[in-house]
């Protein structure tokens, strides 16, 4: 007789926030994971209030909370960057695998992701959707492929983004940087440019407006012919479930620094 594995207890971090539900309707269908906690802010009105029941698998009962939490294997944070060192506080200190979706972090908060490395594992992606890894590697081919064609990344999302460019863009616009073995600090350019275009320069566009899920368009310029490579979100789950199948994953690591791609490959 085979006995099935006990499942992954999974914390969520943001857990009211659009990622956070879609996370809670992931979890609650996938059989290897069960939530262990469903974190919103210090000082929510919703910490103590209970999780709709439609996001919890049938028959359990929990309530959101604020931390310090019950134990979980793995902890998802998708708080963004103003939650974002509360949810790493939160897993250095109970020792915790952290996932993190978080966009908008600045040099401080990346490098203390970085040095948690050290203590805990850490998954850190920009985008947790299969469609968007496979965009990667195809930009990283392109932009070397084609070396002096000019380089644009439109990216359009909701009205209730916060950051532009998104992490995705930037991480596409690190792909092509790479692909052409240079960095992207030092050629990257905004579509509020003056002048002429530099040649070599990956320029960023940025559209916000209703509730577009995240679409993402690179584009290379040749004289007299344009190469388009782009991903279209229409669902979150597909982030939720790329950040669950991460997490269960991750649990079982020994502290370091992954990426998505470890996960997909392996
Ligand atoms: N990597 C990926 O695949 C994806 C990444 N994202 C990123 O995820 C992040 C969240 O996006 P989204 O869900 O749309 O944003 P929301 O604003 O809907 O959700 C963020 C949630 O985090 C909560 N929060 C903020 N600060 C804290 C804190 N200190 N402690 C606990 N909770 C806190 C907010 O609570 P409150 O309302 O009380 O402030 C809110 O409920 C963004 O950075 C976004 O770019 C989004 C989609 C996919
Ligand atoms: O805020 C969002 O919604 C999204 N953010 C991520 C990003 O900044 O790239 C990923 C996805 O596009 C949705």
């Amino acid at each position: 007789m085979t006995v099935a594995p006990e499942p992954i207890s999974v914390a969520v971090f943001g857990a009211a926030g659009r990622m956070g539900e879609a996370l809670l309707r992931v979890i609650r269908d996938a059989p290897r994971a069960r939530l262990a906690a469903a974190l919103v802010r210090d000082g929510s009105p919703l910490a103590g209030q209970p999780v709709p029941a439609h996001l919890l698998a049938g028959g359990t009962g929990a309530a959101y909370a604020a931390a310090p939490f019950a134990p979980a294997q793995v902890l998802i944070d998708f708080a963004g960057p103003q939650g974002f060192d509360a949810a790493l506080a939160l897993a250095l200190r109970t020792g915790t695998a952290l996932v993190s979706g978080s966009t908008g972090l600045d040099a401080r908060q990346q490098a203390a992701l970085a040095a948690a490395a050290e203590r805990i594992p850490v998954l850190w992606s920009a985008n947790f959707s299969l469609g968007v890894a496979l965009l990667l590697h195809l930009v990283r081919q392109a932009a070397a492929a084609l070396p002096d064609w000019d380089c644009e990344i439109v990216e359009a999302h909701h009205r209730h983004k916060r950051d532009a460019p998104s992490g995705t863009a930037l991480s596409l616009g690190h792909a092509a940087a790479a692909g052409r073995g240079v960095d992207l600090d030092r050629v990257a350019t905004t579509s509020a440019r003056e002048g002429e275009r530099r040649d070599g320069a990956i320029g960023f566009a940025v559209v916000r407006g209703g509730d577009v899920v995240g679409e993402h368009t690179v584009a290379f310029y040749g004289a007299g012919e344009r190469v388009e490579l782009g991903h279209r979100a229409t669902d979150r789950d597909i982030f939720a479930r790329g950040a669950v199948r991460a997490a269960l994953w991750l649990a079982r690591r020994s502290p370091g620094r992954y990426a998505l791609q470890d996960v997909l490959g392996g």
